[in-house]
């Protein structure tokens, strides 16, 4: 037996899925029969036929991405019992949270997300809860004042009862937290909390409803005179746990760094490095948890468990972060708009944690704070020996301070709390948080959170395993966060079109995968999987070229497949595929309607928003036009939130060009079947359009169906008429350009 002392702290287990491989391979397969067809097939070359070869070359190089991706899943199994009778000292976690705008972010989600974390269970002294605000809001400061007040309530509670669910909002609302078999003593406490939690979101509402705030006087009156794009660095410490108590309540801080409208302020990536500095300065914990403002802790041993995994010493040495999966509550039932990402978590990203690792998500991370400061994993064992301090500077700008804690964290020595209390650095953590701190450091470009991406969460973790780091996905039950998935459908769109632009201008870039397979430690099946991220936009690209070169066959009546028994080879693809996903989505027990909601909604989103993300990275990447990081909307915690809504699941359209582009390819469907009906009773030649393109329109109008609705409906469910007419327009454009060039 071996040695207990030698027994790792964490296990990771691949899985065996034979069936999916096949299946898989089996798909494959198909399409390289359907590349080889058209191959073989070449006096029959035509235009058209050239470019379907050339969609179908780039379907199946995605094919081989998700493929590679899923081959190899693994879980990690973390042992916190070991944990706890090995490493009698937990290492300090410092938490940060970024909150960016108190209106699409109702403080009181982020007051919310701040007492989940601060009633984790894990010591308190080794645990400080930085939030940054964007928004600059005396709101969102407010209801953390009032939190902590709260919170030294709450945290005993949580603790005393072992409860599971620490943001209050989840847990009352669940009516089983309070049942008939809890004592008398938990009733009565349990209504006491109730009672100042209701409090709580009364005040915050009473203050958040008024047009004029409340007296910028005392604490507030920094607010005074300030603007959301105009304004000092603002750090406040909200609670400090002086007395080093383990059971007391961790630290909780709050930072609003300097903007200003000349500067760039690089958006959550910004705020990701002022945090990380600020937190440097104060408590310089060796390890970060960072969450978006809505992501609740759903399992208070969460920190324990990627402990397991970040202090285990042997593989753990290589980890620079510890993913945990975004998933979420009050999900609308069946995943209508295709937000939740079930399937995808479940296949893509265990199977990425099979390879060099998930990932980075940009939120339910821990990381490493030194390797976001740029150590490779060799230098870990023996730290990376002191450097000059002139060089630290250059590289992470001038505040000494901060240099002599970069320092300390890059040395690797042993991390002595610090003695002295996070507000005698108040004036320091000013200084880092300005403006024109990192100009001319390394700051978002070799290290930290990187910029140039509306993604970037991807290219900093990219860069990480870039010099040899793996990561790890951490899964443990209960679930360690939830977080909102957005809205609606237009939220969702405008989350997707940001991804698709972010990505495509990361695959195009410095820290593409590409660049990390060639130059760096990328492992190539590692690099790979990446793509089946980074090409979200691409996908858009070809899939339009692909649905336009239907239509076009449609219309002209030409053809892009075989006749005869070489149609076969397309239509086994279409229900091979569509069967094979089903499987795949039943077999994780989800239902037929998730599966057909995802499948549509996949389609519906590569046509539209991944490419016209894809458009919009292509004029960054050109210089002619930024991109602008749009806030998700979350939408705050309500009393009759239910996943069964059957409102909520309805389509919504507005004016926004996202539903142009949809509403533009729905038209030129239709279009398409039109003509090639009214051709129906001519006598029909032998090249002309055929079974297969009739197929795959009629799938992709099956699709298209919630737009159809679209057109007929009335009010928020109706398609606007401004975008009715665009759409026409645009529509009639392409036939027209279809026709002139048939007979031309
Ligand atoms: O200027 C900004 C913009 C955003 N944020 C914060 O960034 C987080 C993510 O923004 P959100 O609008 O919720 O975007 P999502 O699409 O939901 O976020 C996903 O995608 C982002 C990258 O596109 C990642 O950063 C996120 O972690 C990931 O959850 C939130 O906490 C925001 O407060 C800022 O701090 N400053
Ligand atoms: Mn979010």
């Amino acid at each position: 037996m071996a040695n207990e002392g030698d027994l790792p702290l964490y296990e990771k287990i691949w899985l065996k899925r034979r069936f999916q491989r096949v299946m898989d391979t089996f798909i494959l397969l198909l399409l390289l029969f359907l590349l080889g067809y058209r191959v073989f097939s070449i006096n029959t070359f035509t235009l058209p036929w050239f470019l379907a070869f050339l969609c179908e070359s780039w379907f199946t190089f995605t094919w081989i991405v998700i493929l590679n991706a899923k081959w190899s899943p693994a879980i990690t199994v973390t042992h916190i019992d070991r944990l706890l009778k090995r490493v009698p000292e937990l290492p300090p976690v410092d938490l940060l949270v970024t909150t960016a705008d108190p209106v699409l972010e109702p403080p009181i989600i982020t007051l919310n997300t701040v007492l989940s974390l601060l009633a984790l269970d894990y010591p308190a002294n080794k645990l400080a809860c930085y939030v940054s605000d964007d928004g600059c809001s005396p709101f969102t400061f407010y209801a953390l004042v009032e939190a902590s007040k709260f919170a030294k309530h709450w945290v005993p509670f949580c603790k005393k009862y072992s409860i599971q669910v620490r943001a209050p909002f989840r847990y009352f609302s669940d009516v089983a937290s309070i049942e008939s078999e809890y004592s008398l003593e938990f009733k009565q406490e349990w209504l006491q909390m109730k009672d100042m939690y209701d409090n709580l979101c009364q005040k915050i509402e009473e203050v958040t409803r008024k047009s004029i705030p409340f007296q910028l006087d005392g604490e507030f009156a920094v607010f005074a005179n300030t603007e959301q794009r105009n304004h000092p660095c603002i750090v406040k410490v909200i609670l400090e746990n002086r007395d080093g108590l383990s059971n007391g309540l961790p630290h909780l801080i709050y930072v609003s760094r300097e903007k200003r409208p000349e500067y760039t302020h690089n958006y959550k990536a910004g705020a990701m490095n002022v945090l990380t500095r600020v937190s440097g300065l104060m408590t310089n914990a060796p390890f970060m948890l960072n969450v978006d403002c809505d992501m609740v802790v759903n399992n208070p041993k969460i920190v324990l468990h990627a402990m397991c995994i970040l202090m285990d010493s042997k593989r753990g040495k290589e980890v620079a972060f510890v993913q945990c999966f975004q998933q979420f509550y009050d999900g609308i039932k069946d995943d209508p708009f295709g937000n939740q990402w079930v399937a995808s978590f479940e296949y893509i990203i265990r199977g990425m944690a099979g390879l060099q690792g998930p990932f980075y998500g940009g939120t339910n991370t821990f990381h490493r704070r030194n390797a976001i400061y740029g150590l490779y994993p060799d230098e870990i064992e023996s730290g990376r020996g002191k450097a000059a301090d002139k060089i630290l500077v250059q590289q992470f700008g001038s505040s000494k301070e901060l240099v002599k804690s970069v320092a300390h964290a890059l040395e690797g020595s042993t991390y002595s709390l610090n003695d002295i209390s996070p507000s005698s650095f108040i004036e320091a953590a000013t200084q880092v948080g300005n403006c024109g701190y990192e100009y001319g450091t390394c700051w978002g470009k070799q290290m930290g959170w990187l910029y140039g991406s509306i993604s970037e969460d991807v290219p900093t973790g990219l860069n990480m395993q870039r010099k040899g780091w793996r990561s790890e996905g951490c899964t443990p039950d209960p679930v360690a966060f939830t977080g909102c998935a957005p809205g609606g459908l237009l939220s969702t769109m405008i989350q997707q079109k940001r991804w698709g632009s972010g990505l495509t201008v990361v695959f195009f870039g410095k820290h593409s995968p590409i660049m990390g397979i060639l130059f760096g430690k990328i492992q190539f099946r590692a690099g790979l999987s990446y793509f089946w991220l980074t090409n979200w936009g691409l996908r858009g690209f070809f899939l339009v070229c692909y649905v336009a070169l239907l239509a076009y066959c449609m219309i002209t009546n030409t053809n892009i497949f075989p006749k005869g028994p070489g149609l076969w080879v397309p239509i086994a693809l279409l229900v091979v595929y569509n069967v094979h996903t089903l499987l795949e989505y039943l077999t994780i027990g989800l239902s037929v309607r998730h599966w057909w909601n995802n499948q549509r909604m996949n389609i519906m989103r590569t046509t539209t928003v991944w490419f016209i993300g894809f458009l919009s990275a292509m004029l960054k990447l050109s210089g002619i036009l930024d991109t602008v990081f749009e806030i998700t909307e979350k939408e705050p915690p309500s009393s009759d939130a239910d996943g069964d809504n059957a409102d909520a699941r309805r389509f919504t359209f507005d004016k926004s060009p996202v539903f142009v582009a949809g509403t533009t390819i729905l038209f030129v469907l239709l279009t398409a079947l039109f003509i090639w009906f009214l051709r129906l009773q001519e006598a029909q030649s032998g090249n002309g359009c055929g079974p297969g393109e009739l197929i795959c329109i009629a799938y992709l109008l099956v699709c298209y169906w919630p737009y159809l609705k679209g057109l007929f409906a009335r009010g928020k469910y109706g398609i606007p008429f401004s975008t009715i007419c665009k759409s026409a327009v645009f529509a009639f454009v392409f036939v027209h350009f279809c026709t002139s060039i048939a007979i031309g």
